[in-house]
Formats: structure tokens, C-alpha cells, sequence
């Protein structure tokens, strides 16, 4: 089994040195000012150099708009934009067609019903990200540290193609892949020593755990 890992929120050199070596197949960048991983475009178009012909680069953003889109897409170059709002299958369809990347549209999952969004953007998004809702307060859609229940996505067919995320972390990435078989984990605070601050060694623990998981062949039957 091949898995994509996305480390998100990178702001650091040292940050992204460690997903890179880990075997990172995506490093994320957000694009949203309420988040302590908010970076700006050249900061991002600056860092993701070193992830040219290594791993593709992800801008998150949150509802954003042709010209705040316009901006990141000119500065940053990313492979993949990841569309972490509301935006609609029709704002997805516009935005891809702009660009010309492929859009990753990300889902606040809590319970079955969530997951009857994503009909409507299938052929529209190219991969889903499954994320948890947030807890209450807070202003972040994403980057919250909370899990959601894996075996709500176990009925998905196999040709759903959907990075799982939210809470991840090295100590639960083995159950998390013994639930359920994502092509692909996105992973942001669980990598953090506090809000916005990537540690290396937590980075390079959850690729120890990841290649645990896959070593003990965990995928569900
Ligand atoms: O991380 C953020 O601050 C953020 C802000 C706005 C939209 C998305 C954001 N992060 C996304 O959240 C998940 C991972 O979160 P965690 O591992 O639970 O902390 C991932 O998809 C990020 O891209």
C-alpha cells in the first residue's frame, strides 16, 4: 500500500527539512490570517523551493476569492489547491478551471449525514480531505487537534479518493489506518509543541509511526 502524508502549516525551514526527510508526498501552507500557521505568499513561495521534485505543495485556503486566490497561485506556484470552506461544487469547478490545479475540497465530518455533502462534488473536486468539525469557539475550520469517527467513512467506495485528517497524531495514526484506508493523511497540530510551532521530532516520530502502520499491514480486510 502506497499512502500519501501531507504535512500542514509549515512556516520553518527546519519544519520543512523534517517532512521532506520523513518522505512527505505533500507539505501544506495555510492561507488564512485567524490561524497561527497563517504564512504569507513569499514566505511560502520561499519555503516550498526546497520541495521542488520532492513533494507538492499544497495552499490552503478558506473561502478565498479570485483575487486573494490570484495572489497565492502567482507568488507560491502550489501543485494543489485545498478549499477548506463553504465554496460550493460550482466555486470548486471555477476554480479549477482558472487555474488549471487540481483542488483538494476538504469536509467537516460528525456524522453520517456529513458525508451525503460530498455527491455533489464528485468529478467536480479531485480528491476530498475529511476533516473533524471543530469544537465550539473556535475560528479555525481546520487545525483544531480533533479526531472524528474513522468508521464513518469504512462504507465509502474505494473509488472515493480522500486524504484523512483532523487529530492525527503518532500515537493514534496506527488505529486510525486499522478504521479505515485513506490514499492519503494530513497531519498539522499533531506535530506541533504548541499552536503554529512544528516540532522536527514529533514530525519525525509520526513518520516512525506511519511506517510502523504500514509495516504491520493495518488496512482493514
Ligand atoms: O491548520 C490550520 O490552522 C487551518 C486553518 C484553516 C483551514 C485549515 C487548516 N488546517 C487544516 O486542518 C487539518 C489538520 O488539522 P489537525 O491535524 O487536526 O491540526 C488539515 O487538513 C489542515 O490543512
Amino acid at each position: 500500500m502506497t499512502l500519501d502524508v501531507k504535512i500542514c502549516g509549515l512556516k520553518t525551514e527546519d519544519a520543512m527539512a523534517a517532512a521532506l526527510d520523513g518522505g512527505a508526498s505533500h507539505i501544506g501552507f495555510i492561507f488564512f490570517e485567524k490561524s497561527p500557521r497563517h504564512v504569507e505568499a513569499d514566505t511560502a513561495a520561499s519555503l516550498r523551493k526546497a520541495a521542488l521534485g520532492r513533494a507538492q505543495a499544497v495552499a490552503v485556503t478558506v473561502n478565498a476569492d479570485d483575487a486573494g486566490l490570484d495572489a497565492i497561485v502567482k507568488t507560491v506556484r502550489p501543485d494543489i489547491l485545498q478549499l477548506h470552506g463553504g465554496e460550493s461544487p460550482e466555486r470548486v469547478a471555477g476554480v479549477k478551471a482558472r487555474y488549471g490545479l487540481p483542488v483538494m475540497k476538504a469536509f467537516a465530518i460528525r456524522e453520517a449525514a456529513d458525508l451525503e455533502r460530498i455527491a455533489a462534488y464528485r468529478g467536480v473536486a479531485d480528491r476530498f480531505l475529511f476533516d473533524a468539525k471543530p469544537p465550539r469557539g473556535s475560528e479555525l475550520p481546520g487545525g483544531n487537534g480533533v479526531s472524528f469517527d474513522w468508521q464513518l467513512l469504512a462504507g465509502l467506495d474505494d473509488t472515493v479518493d480522500y486524504m484523512l485528517s483532523g487529530g492525527l497524531n503518532a500515537a493514534n495514526i496506527g488505529a486510525a489506518l486499522k478504521a479505515v484506508s485513506p490514499r492519503g493523511i494530513d497531519i498539522s497540530s499533531g506535530v506541533e509543541s504548541a499552536p503554529g510551532e512544528k516540532d522536527p521530532e514529533l514530525i519525525r516520530a509520526f513518520f516512525a509511526a506511519v511506517r510502523l502502520a504500514l509495516e504491520t499491514d493495518t488496512a482493514p480486510a
